[in-house]
């Protein structure tokens, strides 16, 4: 990465790099990443469209490993120029106890911090989360905020805690020293909700209508806006960092970006919409269906038999009152740090995102019209 090493080749090192953002970062990494030398492939699952990048001009090193093993991590991180650390438990629904969630998501992003302390790697990129600052838990509005704008998080669910004690710890590791001398140098990237091709969640509305006879129902008023960013854009902005890191490491350095594009803002369920109405589901109602008081004990009962019902079958429905908290709180972002710190521009516009997030709706769920 010094001007004399140009020609250098990199070894990067993707934790996650089987989920639903980390597949899109590894794609881009090897697209848009002239310098990649190997690529390490680390997670818990991977995927079998693995093989087929093996055929490729960059080395593809496929790793089944558990960030929250200390020496598996060391292992893989080992000779790394730079880490993508986007491994993480993503549970809003109860369906993992807050200590999975603390020791996937905390433990493990400091077993990562550690390896690269202990072998010599300087450059981390973190895969954060808009939710280390808010919606919070008295549903304060954060419109169109950016990375400066006051809030008041204040976190309760064990997601949202993990993530920003992961965040602390990695922008707090900024400057350690690492073997061999020099700093380490670290940054993290917050992503608000984030859609496109394999989103697991966005599957799941749509099976949802399926059921429901193709209709949705509409549970959110369309007032609140719900920030949402392509997966391509936030796949490019990670590669982005983790190119400039070491260029722009006085800058960049111990900093936090929020992930953003030209998605519009929209209700959680109209955005949604974007994708579903083209794929032949509608959403019902101009204004939501249920009164808000019955929504949040609809959740509640959720809650409870989620409860009840752990000795014998995991319940765990989209609807409880974290996540109506979270859908029902207006949450988006509006700046331009990555652009002036490290000339990140979206790769795609919302046309294209729109368009190949639907014409994956489609193909996933056999719905092409
Ligand atoms: N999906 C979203 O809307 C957002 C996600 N994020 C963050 O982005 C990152 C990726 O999230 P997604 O791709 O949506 O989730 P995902 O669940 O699709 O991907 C996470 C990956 O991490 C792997 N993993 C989980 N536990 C592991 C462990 N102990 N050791 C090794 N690998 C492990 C999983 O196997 C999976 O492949 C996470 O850190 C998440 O917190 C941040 C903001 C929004
Ligand atoms: C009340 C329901 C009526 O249709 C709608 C419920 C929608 C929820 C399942 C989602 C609404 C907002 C989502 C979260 C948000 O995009 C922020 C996130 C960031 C992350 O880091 C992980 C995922 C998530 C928590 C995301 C999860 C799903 C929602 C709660």
């Amino acid at each position: 990465m010094a001007d004399s090493a140009q020609a250098q080749k990199l070894v990067y090192l993707v934790t996650g790099g089987c989920g639903f953002l980390g597949e899109h970062v590894v794609r881009m990494l090897l697209q848009r990443e002239p310098r990649l030398g190997e690529l390490r492939v680390f997670d818990r699952h991977l995927g079998p469209w693995l093989e087929e990048l093996k055929t490729g001009p960059v080395r593809v090193t496929a790793i089944q490993g558990d960030v929250t093993q200390a020496h598996e991590v060391a292992a893989a991180v080992a000779g790394a120029h730079v880490v993508i650390h986007t491994a993480g438990l993503v549970d809003v629904f109860g369906r993992a106890s807050p200590e999975t969630i603390h020791e996937v998501n905390v433990q493990g992003t400091r077993n990562v911090i550690e390896a690269c302390v202990q072998t010599g790697t300087r450059f981390l990129v973190y895969t954060s989360s808009m939710e280390v600052v808010g919606p919070n838990t008295k549903g304060h509005p954060f419109y169109r905020g950016n990375e400066d704008t006051p809030y008041e998080a204040v976190h309760r669910h064990p997601y949202p805690c993990s993530k920003a004690l992961a965040e602390w710890l990695v922008l707090e590791a900024n400057g350690r020293k690492v073997r061999g001398g020099l700093p380490l140098v670290t940054c993290a990237l917050r992503p608000t909700g984030i859609y496109g091709e394999g989103h697991q969640i966005m599957r799941d509305f749509y099976r949802q209508g399926l059921r429901l006879g193709g209709w949705l129902f509409r549970a959110i008023p369309a007032s609140v806006e719900h920030g949402r960013v392509y997966v391509g854009n936030v796949a490019w902005m990670h590669v982005l960092a983790a190119r400039e890191l070491e260029q722009r490491a006085a800058l960049m350095g111990g900093q936090v970006y929020f992930c953003y594009d030209g998605s519009p803002y929209k209700s959680y369920e109209d955005f949604n919409m974007e994708f579903l109405g083209p794929c032949g589901l509608r959403l019902v109602g101009a204004r939501p269906l249920l009164p808000y008081w019955l929504l949040v004990f609809l959740a509640a009962l959720n809650a409870l038999l989620q409860w009840l019902l752990r000795p014998l079958v995991l319940y765990a429905p989209l609807l409880n009152p974290y996540t109506l908290a979270v859908a029902n709180t207006t949450f988006t972002v509006s700046t331009d740090k990555a652009q002036r710190h490290f000339g990140y521009e979206p790769m795609f516009s919302w046309e294209d995102s729109r368009t190949r997030t639907i014409l994956w709706v489609q193909a996933a769920t056999g719905s092409a019209q």
